[in-house]
């Protein structure tokens, strides 16, 4: 459908589009929806609370929810394919993407509506978000190694021949203790909004629209971003109450997004469909916060290798002062050789970044009374290989913080290239050119 005529929709306000959402399509993914107030980001983080009208646009030159500005919460969903048809398939991911394009815009997954339609019938739209603007959401598409090849090796839809390299199970990593029903998955949702409810209809109204093909097999609500992906945000702090974040790569860094998160055009001859996109890694930490609390302040800041209050690094300065690894301290370096971030830096690890956009989440509680909680790391990079697993492996066997964390969910996805108008998600993949 074309831009003008979204824009004369009714909003899930009941008010007319004209104005606040429009504009060209995003050229990068992330820029905003032009709004009549002026103000195009949702997430910009100055201090001030996050534009809760502010939209991205659905379609671009890469998928938005990458580097677009982390938003507030998070809802993603792993789901497991149930058909055995790649028509059916293809049929859902079209409907998804039409259903993707409206949510993001604020309206309702369907063009009827939550209450418009005929009352012999489901609605075409759950209904949680009526009133409730676009609020900065963002939903991205990825599909896993399942997608590809069943646990025979078997072609499933007739793409294993285009089945990413990289695209593999994550090895098992020291300390990890995988749930099952937290791991794994043949396609992935990530919406993130600046408002929950609006993240959670956007991931139960495509549910809803899978019944029959997809079936959910796990899914992780966050909030309280673990990350910033432009320089306009502040840092925000993780559960173990530090900043997080710091060294993340920002949007700004066109250079280094190229560089480590963007699948470049040669890098597998047989996925050029990938090209543009981007691999999407989920691990789930459980933090057992508990015993966190009971380590003294100063253990906790050698841990991480950062000061508590400001995130400087332990070696001075100021919060964006890069560390200097080779300062003595009286026992050692300063920043202590298993400090998290000497572990996980690049000077560590052949040069490597990764883009993070993880969030914090507490499931209630366990029986004996403690939180089950921690964060919920996403991370986006060209190649897991090279800019992951190395990393983590790293992290599993030298890591001071690996005392207070357990893995308990584990998942890869190849997240394809933005699309363009009347394109469909994955339409790389599944139409050869
Ligand atoms: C394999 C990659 C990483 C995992 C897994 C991971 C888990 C994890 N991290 C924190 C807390 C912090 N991480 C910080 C920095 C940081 N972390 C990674 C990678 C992984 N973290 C990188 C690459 C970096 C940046 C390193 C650098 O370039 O300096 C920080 C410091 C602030 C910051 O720069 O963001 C904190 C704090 C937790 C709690 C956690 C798992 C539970
Ligand atoms: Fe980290």
């Amino acid at each position: 459908m074309p831009e003008t005529e979204h824009a004369t929709e009714q909003s899930r306000h009941g008010i007319s589009r004209r104005g606040l959402v429009g504009g060209g399509v995003a050229a990068a993914g992330l820029a905003a929806g032009a709004f009549a107030a002026g103000r195009a980001s949702a997430a910009t983080d100055d201090g001030s609370a996050p534009d809760a009208r502010a939209a991205y646009s659905f379609r671009g030159d890469h998928q938005a929810g990458i580097v677009t500005p982390a938003q507030d919460r998070l809802h993603f969903a792993a789901f497991d394919v149930t058909t055995g048809s790649r028509a059916q398939l293809v049929a859902l991911l079209k409907a998804w993407t039409e259903a993707a394009d409206r949510m993001t815009r604020g309206l309702p997954a369907g063009e009827i509506g939550p209450t418009e339609g005929d009352t012999n019938l489901p609605p075409d739209d759950t209904g949680e978000a009526i009133g409730l603007s676009a609020s900065g959401l963002t939903l991205t598409f990825g599909f896993g190694p399942g997608l590809f090849r069943d646990e025979k090796g078997r072609d499933r839809f007739g793409i294993a021949d285009r089945q990413p390299a990289a695209l593999r199970t994550l090895p098992h990593f020291p300390g990890d203790m995988l749930d099952p029903e937290k791991s794994y998955g043949d396609l992935c949702v990530q919406a993130c909004a600046d408002d929950p409810q609006v993240a959670v209809h956007a991931i139960r109204n495509l549910a809803r629209i899978g019944f029959g093909t997809v079936a959910v097999r796990w899914s992780q609500l966050g909030f309280g971003r673990t990350s910033t992906t432009s320089v306009s945000q502040s840092t925000p702090r993780n559960l173990f109450g530090f900043k997080d974040g710091t060294a993340n790569i920002k949007s700004e860094e066109t250079q280094d997004v190229e560089e480590h998160v963007w699948v470049g055009a040669g890098d597998d001859a047989k996925a050029d469909w990938l090209a543009g996109g981007s691999y999407l890694v989920a691990r789930r930490f459980n933090m057992n916060i508990e015993i966190w609390d009971r380590q003294t302040l100063g253990d906790q800041e050698d841990f991480i290798g950062r000061t508590k209050d400001t995130g400087a690094p332990l070696s001075g300065g100021s919060e964006f002062t890069e560390p200097k690894f080779s300062m003595p301290g009286s026992h050692g370096p300063v920043i202590p050789k298993d400090a998290h971030i000497r572990v996980v830096h690049p000077d560590f690890n052949d040069g490597v970044r990764m883009l993070r956009r993880g969030y914090n989440f507490v499931d209630g509680s366990d029986a004996l009374g403690g939180l089950n909680a921690g964060l919920f790391f996403i991370a986006y990079v060209r190649d897991p290989d090279t800019h992951f697993i190395p990393v983590q492996n790293a992290m599993a066997k030298t890591d001071a913080l690996m005392e207070y964390v357990k893995v308990t969910g584990s998942a890869l996805f190849a997240v394809p290239t933005g699309i363009g108008t009347d394109e469909y998600v994955g339409q790389s993949l599944f139409e050869r050119t």
